[in-house]
């Protein structure tokens, strides 16, 4: 594929892999040499194991990333599978993503100048998107990507969508995708439908996360982002507690996150905002911060070092909180039969007070980061030559240096604590089962461990910066020559992929059976690259990741055999077999003729729907229950104990016939349910064929697209 003027070639031995500049889901990026043209550029490597999207989605990304014509959006310059990985080719963005840069310097947000810079290039990129007929649906600060000359190019179209792929040019689509702090109440409700308009809600999400270090919600686990989101009025700047920001500002922010899409105003009318009017060329606003910061990769490795600090001491929960986070949980996980254990141990992870203002125990740990993070910077920069032995030092030019011994020290401190911590709260051990244990604890015993037996040498090993056995596996010899790096960089590398694992509360949903990372989207917690959760259990469940949610064999057991069984947080609601959909669901679902591709997304919509329907089941039922104990105590037919004989006996009597009476309530609705899913099955069929030939003409306007676009 050509790249503007320039062509790149689809030759991996062209390309000479630098240091990690960034990671995502299911991505790790590197800053690259493109030998040709000895030209520095980032290279995208997108594990395709664990790809939070199907090939498709995949594709649609690279497609979609060399057909951009505009400066504020990142340009593919052409892109190759190399192994399990998909590598794509970029320009390199020298500053990170802005909420790399928040992270690193700028912890409690921009000032309102550089965040009216960002916004203006970031809404003229999604005008292009809009007009052209895409929806980004993943605009947040760690996808607005900068330059050291201050160019602001939106990035990552890991879950953008064409508007037109359904062909039917509504402008409104019907699947579950994105990151749920910048996610719209409407993308976040299955069924609704959404259209570019959930692009404005996110930007304004974005522009609370640039005036404030984080996005609003930030601190609380997906479930409750969710829920939030959904029933919550809008997040805004505050005009008391956010004095510092002009009525215009505000009011543009509020403009943006107004509950109706179609009340939100589009970009275009939007960049016609008196907030935008005065706003200064970034090149002005926005070069200024980067001075005196160290470079990008350097940058990098501290964030991944402070996250594995920060995942060391964070606090363990009281049993009260944890037990209070278990039953909010137990709420939101009955919708998607999300694990519990998982989701639960997230939720005992936070303050579960109804405060807006997050991060107060983040707050304090930023402050800690921000000074380990001066000792940092100013020990890169002073190069103190007795810090080298402990130095980390690349081979490449220009690669500055990482003073790891202090980082190793802090871990190590940080591991005790946390050990002694857990000695004597003694909370977490719940169950003896190793697979049932909280992530934290087996992410604390690694790293700990880590950091126990591997003591900073200065020895240095044959390896690379990526996964082992990976893409290095494609040229031995390049591998020897690019990726040679120190043995203590491979151990801090492999120490924050184990941060990566952790779960985290914000940034895309963290869910057990979705690789989902994304800490720097979340700056409460550590990355959380939910490796674990692939790596073990979750792998072998997993049929399909689509979009931002997956189905797992587990799932699809459920609706195959139609045990509309309730995940294990609520009870073990099973249907009496009698009431099971007759045999054509399974028919229709394994028909021959329907490829599993187009199936899984449908099964997908499916199985949340029926446990939408569920929830419904089981609200009514507590409902009937409570209407049912205050009729009884109204007419004290239970409360009274001289009653009793007018009911013929005794309490448990009137109780069971009660509890009849609940259950055949119970099993009318079970079974209207089940008529209304297979109804819905037999919808999707046919909208599947739609969908197939739709796809079709799709795939023709887009072949028409390119053309007029490189003509
Ligand atoms: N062209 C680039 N130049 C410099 N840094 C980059 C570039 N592209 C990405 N990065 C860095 O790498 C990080 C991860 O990249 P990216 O968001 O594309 O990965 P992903 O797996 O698609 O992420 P997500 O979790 O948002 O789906 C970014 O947040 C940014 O800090």
């Amino acid at each position: 594929m050509a790249g503007g003027q320039r062509s790149y070639t689809v030759n991996p031995e062209d390309y000479k892999l630098l240091e990690e500049v960034g990671y995502g889901a299911s991505a790790t990026v590197y800053r690259a040499i493109y030998v040709p043209l000895n030209e520095v550029v980032a290279v995208k490597c997108l594990d395709l194991d664990r790809c939070n999207s199907n090939l498709d989605d995949i594709r649609k990304e690279a497609q979609i990333m060399s057909l951009i014509g505009h400066p504020n959006l990142i340009k593919a310059f052409c892109s190759f599978v190399v192994d399990h990985y998909l590598w794509v080719v970029m320009p390199f963005m020298a500053e990170g993503s802005c909420l790399h840069l928040m992270k690193i310097a700028y912890p409690d947000g921009f000032e309102e100048a550089v965040i009216g810079s960002i916004l203006k290039e970031t809404l003229k990129a999604l005008e292009y998107l809009h007009l052209h007929g895409h929806i980004h649906r993943d605009v947040k600060a760690g996808n607005i990507l900068l330059d050291t000359n201050g160019v602001v190019k939106l990035a990552d179209f890991g879950v953008s969508a064409c508007m037109f792929d359904r062909g039917d040019r509504q402008h409104s689509r019907n699947t579950f995708t994105g990151t749920p702090c910048w996610m719209a109440p409407e993308v976040l409700q299955p069924g609704t439908g959404y259209d570019y308009k959930a692009d404005i809600w996110s930007l304004g999400i974005t522009a609370l996360e640039l005036a404030h270090g984080h996005a609003p919600f930030s601190k609380y686990p997906p479930m409750k982002v969710l829920l939030m989101t959904i029933n919550s009025a809008p997040p805004g700047l505050d005009y008391d507690r956010d004095k510092k920001f002009s009525k215009s500002f505000k009011e543009m922010v509020a403009m943006c996150l107004v509950k109706d899409q179609t009340k939100r105003p589009t970009a275009e009318k939007l960049l016609r905002h008196s907030f935008f009017k005065n706003v200064k060329p970034p090149e002005i606003s926005i070069k200024k911060l980067f001075a005196g910061l160290p470079p990008l990769w350097n940058r990098e490795k501290a964030l991944q070092l402070k996250d594995a600090a920060q995942l060391a001491m964070k606090k363990m929960p009281s049993s009260e909180e944890e037990a209070i986070s278990q039953s909010e949980y137990k709420r939101g996980v009955s919708a998607w039969n999300f694990d519990l254990e998982d989701l639960k141990f997230q939720a005992s992870m936070v303050q579960d007070d109804d405060e807006i203002p997050e991060f107060r125990e983040e707050d304090e740990s930023m402050k800690s980061y921000t000074n380990y993070k001066e000792n940092l910077v100013s020990a890169i920069n002073d190069r103190k030559p007795s810090l080298k032995q402990d130095t980390l030092s690349s081979e490449q030019e220009g690669v500055g240096e990482v003073t790891l011994a202090e980082c190793q020290r802090k871990t190590d401190l940080a591991c005790n604590k946390l050990d002694s911590d857990h000695q004597e709260k003694g909370r977490l051990k719940k169950n003896s089962s190793k697979t049932e244990l909280p992530p934290l604890t087996s992410d604390k015993d690694a790293v700990h461990a880590k950091s126990r037996s591997q003591t900073p040498k200065t020895h240095r090993s044959v390896s690379g910066p990526l996964m082992p056995g990976v893409i290095l596996s494609h040229s031995a010899s390049e591998r020897a020559h690019n990726f040679e790096r120190s043995k203590i960089e491979n151990q801090q590398v492999e120490k924050a992929h184990q941060v990566r694992r952790a779960p985290s509360f914000s940034g895309p949903l963290t869910l057990p059976n979705r690789a989902s990372a994304n800490s720097k989207s979340a700056p409460i917690n550590s990355s959380g690259g939910l490796k674990d959760s692939l790596d073990d259990k979750s792998v072998t469940n997993l049929v399909q990741i689509k979009g931002r949610f997956s189905v797992t064999s587990e799932n699809v057991d459920l609706v195959k055999g139609s045990q509309l069984r309730k995940a294990a947080s609520v009870g073990d609601w099973i249907l009496d077999s009698k009431l099971m959909p007759p045999g054509q669901l399974l028919k229709e679902l394994g028909h021959d003729n329907v490829p599993a591709s187009l199936l899984m997304p449908h099964l997908q919509n499916l199985f949340q729907q029926t446990s939408i329907q569920q929830d419904l089941i089981m609200n009514l039922l507590s409902s009937l229950q409570l209407s049912e104990a205050g009729d009884a105590s109204q007419h004290g037919k239970l409360s009274s104990p001289q009653r009793i004989p007018e009911n013929n006996g005794s309490v448990e009597a009137a109780v069971s016939e009660r509890e009849r009476m609940l259950l055949v309530k119970v099993s009318e609705l079970q079974a209207r349910m089940i008529s209304l899913t297979d109804e819905l099955t037999t919808e999707k069929l046919k909208y599947m064929q739609l969908q197939q030939q739709l796809n079709a003409m799709s795939s023709r306007e887009e072949d028409w697209d390119r053309r007029e676009l490189d003509s």
